[in-house]
């Protein structure tokens, strides 16, 4: 609550605490799994082939939408992974194994959306390297 009584106040710095909150959420994902060191390291050949290729606007928009869809179903699946480990204390049970199995099929469907973005418009300019 704002210590001056004014509810602006107290927005501003709920909404800049938030964002401290989801920028160190991002930095522990990055420092704690693997997978998303990964994934961050394709995000830069993507960039990287993106711009040598020249890709237009549109190709650009598919680029970072499958990126964005990779990442954050990464993130979730790290966060849901943590919240299953503390429910379980460690101890195997089905429940915590569907939970973990299904979140791991979402981000193996956002690879697959973005192998497909991928050949989609980068096969073609790669063919016409060759022919
Ligand atoms: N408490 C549990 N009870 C039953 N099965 C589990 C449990 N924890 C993990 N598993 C099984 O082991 C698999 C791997 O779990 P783990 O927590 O090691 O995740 P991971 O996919 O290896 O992720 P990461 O590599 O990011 O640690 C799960 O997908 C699930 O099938």
């Amino acid at each position: 609550m704002a210590s001056n009584g004014s509810p602006n106040n107290w927005k501003n710095r709920h909404f800049y605490q938030a964002l401290k909150f989801a920028l160190v959420g991002l930095v522990t994902a990055y420092q704690e799994e693997r997978n998303v060191r990964f994934h961050t390291l394709a995000v830069i050949l993507v960039g990287v082939l993106g711009w040598y290729f020249k890709v237009s606007g549109s190709e650009w928009l598919w680029l970072v939408l499958a990126v964005f869809a990779v990442l954050s179903s990464e993130i979730w699946n790290s966060a849901l992974e943590n919240v299953v480990d503390l429910t379980t204390g460690g101890k195997r049970d089905p429940l915590a194994k569907k939970a973990k199995d299904m979140a791991a099929g979402a981000v193996l469907l956002a690879a697959i959306f973005a192998l497909i973005v991928a050949a989609v418009i980068f096969l073609p300019k790669v063919m016409m390297l060759f022919y």
